[in-house]
């Protein structure tokens, strides 16, 4: 029997420090997030990072977090209660960290029966510290304590028709009425080397090109695996679909860690560098997050919007993520049947 298993990133448990910490812990340990060699790793994660991180990041998740928990996995559930109405298929959900885990998730469709399991990763852009991370730990789970489940996936869908027309009428719904000069899509930021080490070509992807995107426009086999490509698709599909204009949007990168370079423009520079050139009335779009989350109710929609009203900005708009809304929620039941 065919089963579904959505994966979304995962929260802390609570906003303790002592959760934050045992989250961002596995998180940054990971292989495929933190690419160093393992005693490298270990050094920068639980020698440097969680000395100081947990703290800082538990306290922007007390500015979010709801009565009912992690606004992630709140709104994860959510959209797996919708699906689950919408499909005579089981459906369960998991998160790449913390709870509920893939394990979690692979045994409660084992115990339904299901042999043949749909993977969904919930990231519309493929990058090595998300797609290929719930890839590869559902196969060890698999070979481990499930060998007799078959696995599919759901690749990246960043060009999918009928989810660029959910975003962008979502974009546009989210706007009906308001006045804006510019509509900025911030993706989430990954350091430049994921973009070189996800090239299979090993020749094409330039990272560190951020002003013409050459690579990124040429076409290439490099860009089913390449996040910066991908980014760079689902904004020209969305823009070709609300006809803006090239002085309308543009396109940056949030979320970075200190250290090596992030893909640029970071979004924080241009939220501070936009009022003084004119853009006032700013949307902010997130499209790599399919759910909102910290990164985008506090990093864009609390944070961006004091720094972009500090800076001069007159109103500062938040487009919510697609989360469980009745549209996305056909599409990917549309998905999951086909
Ligand atoms: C598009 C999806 C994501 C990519 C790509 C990604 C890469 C990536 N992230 C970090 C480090 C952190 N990310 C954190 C939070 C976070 N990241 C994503 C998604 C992607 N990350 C989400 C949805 C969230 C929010 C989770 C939530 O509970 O709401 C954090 C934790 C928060 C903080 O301390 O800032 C870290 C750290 C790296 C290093 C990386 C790529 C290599
Ligand atoms: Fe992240
Ligand atoms: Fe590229």
């Amino acid at each position: 029997m065919k089963g579904v298993l959505l994966v979304n990133l995962g929260s802390p448990a609570s906003t303790s420090t002592k959760d934050v910490k045992e989250y961002l812990g596995e998180f940054l340990m990971d292989e495929r997030v933190i690419d160093a060699p393992k005693w490298l790793r270990t050094i920068l994660v639980k020698g440097i990072i969680l000395n100081t991180r947990p703290k800082k990041s538990a306290k922007a998740y007390k500015k979010i977090w709801w009565d009912e928990g992690s606004p992630l996995i709140v709104l994860s559930e959510r959209l797996l209660d919708k699906v689950q109405k919408k499909t005579e298929l089981p459906v369960a959900l998991a998160m790449r960290y913390g709870t509920p885990s893939i394990k979690m998730g692979l045994q409660e469709l084992h115990d339904k029966g299901v042999t043949d399991v749909l993977i969904v990763p919930l990231y519309p852009q493929h990058a090595m510290a998300t797609t290929d991370t719930i890839l590869v730990l559902a196969e060890e789970l698999r070979q481990e304590f499930f060998p007799e489940m078959k696995f599919k996936h759901i690749p990246a869908f960043y060009h999918k028709k009928d989810y660029i027309q959910v975003l962008a009428e979502s974009i546009k719904h989210h706007l009906e009425g308001k006045e804006w000069d510019k509509i900025l899509f911030s993706y989430h930021g990954i350091p430049e080397r994921h973009v070189r080490k996800s090239d299979i070509t090993k020749s094409h992807c330039n990272p560190s090109d951020s002003v013409n995107f050459e690579c990124c426009k040429t076409n290439s086999a490099a860009h089913e695996f390449c996040y910066k490509h991908q980014c760079y698709e689902t904004t020209k599909q969305v823009v070709e679909y609300l006809d803006l204009q090239p002085h309308q949007y543009f396109v940056s990168f949030q979320s970075r860690l200190a250290g090596d370079p992030w893909l640029q423009p970071y979004t924080d520079k241009m939220l501070e560098k936009y009022p003084e050139e004119g853009v006032k009335k700013l949307a902010v779009v997130t499209p790599a997050f399919v759910s909102d989350c910290l990164e985008t109710l506090e990093e864009i929609a609390m944070e961006g919007k004091e720094e972009f009203l500090e800076a001069g900005g007159e109103a500062f708009y938040a487009i919510p993520c697609l989360n469980d809304s009745d549209e996305w929620v056909d599409v990917l039941v549309d998905w999951i049947e086909a």
